[in-house]
């Protein structure tokens, strides 16, 4: 196995001119041997892990079903009014994470929109990912939270690592890390390299994307993913890195980057 980070295909937005199902075949096609679904719950798990095989993919990544997307549920995590649905949120991304042999899942914090969701945000996201960590602990499922930029998700509550690194301290399951997505953190508070750096005992997962039209990372944008590359492979060469982008953006539709950039499949 080559040195250096390696790349998961992000499906749910990647290869989005094909269902879900045949992605893992492009994505194969293109050379990847790992993949992240975020939305997995499309299909059966089965389907999905059938897929997989077929194509000899892993699952590096799921979330845990995030609500009613096309309502505009973006996660149930802080949600007072969604404690029900969200504990049962946990019991489906087990099952999937376990028939897909992923050992990640992805807690999304949501949106408050109600005068008491927004009240107790803070208390419900705290006492609701301590629970979730401890809970995939039993299966041996690592729990991940990502905060998310204002700009992409307006209104999200998880939208910075203090507050990340606040839950983490209150935590004592040892098993929740946060889920470190370059494109966010560019958004969130720049200092993209020193905030790795200075989180990076408490990161257990990497995406990448360019900023801002969130295109692959050879694409024009912000971020020197050269660079960026280099600080992730210096500081953890084992983090998993997802490439969480819009297929499509930027004139370039290859996957050239990731040997280019010193990553890999
Ligand atoms: O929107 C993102 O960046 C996510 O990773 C959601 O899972």
């Amino acid at each position: 196995m080559p040195a250096g980070n390696r790349v998961a295909a992000n499906l749910n937005m990647l290869f989005t001119n094909l269902p879900l199902l045949q992605r893992y075949g492009a994505a194969a096609a293109a050379g990847f041997k790992l993949v992240e679904v975020s939305i997995p719950y499309s299909e059966p798990a089965n389907k999905l892990r059938q897929a997989a095989d077929e194509h000899r993919l892993e699952h590096t990544l799921i979330n845990a079903p995030p609500g009613n997307w096309d309502q505009g549920f973006r996660g149930l995590a802080s949600l007072k009014s969604e404690k029900e649905a969200f504990r049962n949120s946990l019991d489906t991304a087990i099952e999937y994470a376990r028939a897909l042999d992923c050992k990640r899942v992805h807690i999304m914090a949501g949106i408050p929109r109600t005068a008491d969701d927004v009240a107790h945000a803070s208390a419900t996201y705290s006492e609701n990912v301590r629970f979730a960590a401890q809970k995939l602990k039993e299966h041996n499922l690592l729990c991940l939270i990502e905060p998310i930029n204002k700009y992409t998700i307006p209104g999200y509550h998880l939208h910075n690592y203090e507050q990340a690194m606040e839950v983490i301290n209150q935590d004592d399951s040892q098993n929740l890390k946060i889920q470190y997505d370059t494109f966010h953190a560019q958004q969130i508070n720049g200092q993209v390299g020193a905030t790795l750096r200075r989180l990076k005992e408490h990161i257990g997962y990497i995406q990448v994307a360019q900023v801002p039209a969130r295109g692959a990372c050879d694409t024009r944008g912000e971020l020197d993913y050269h660079f960026i590359f280099s600080e992730i492979g210096a500081v953890n060469a084992e983090w998993v890195i997802g490439a969480e982008y819009l297929d499509g953006v930027g004139a370039k539709e290859s996957f050239g980057w990731v040997i280019e950039m010193a990553v890999h499949f």
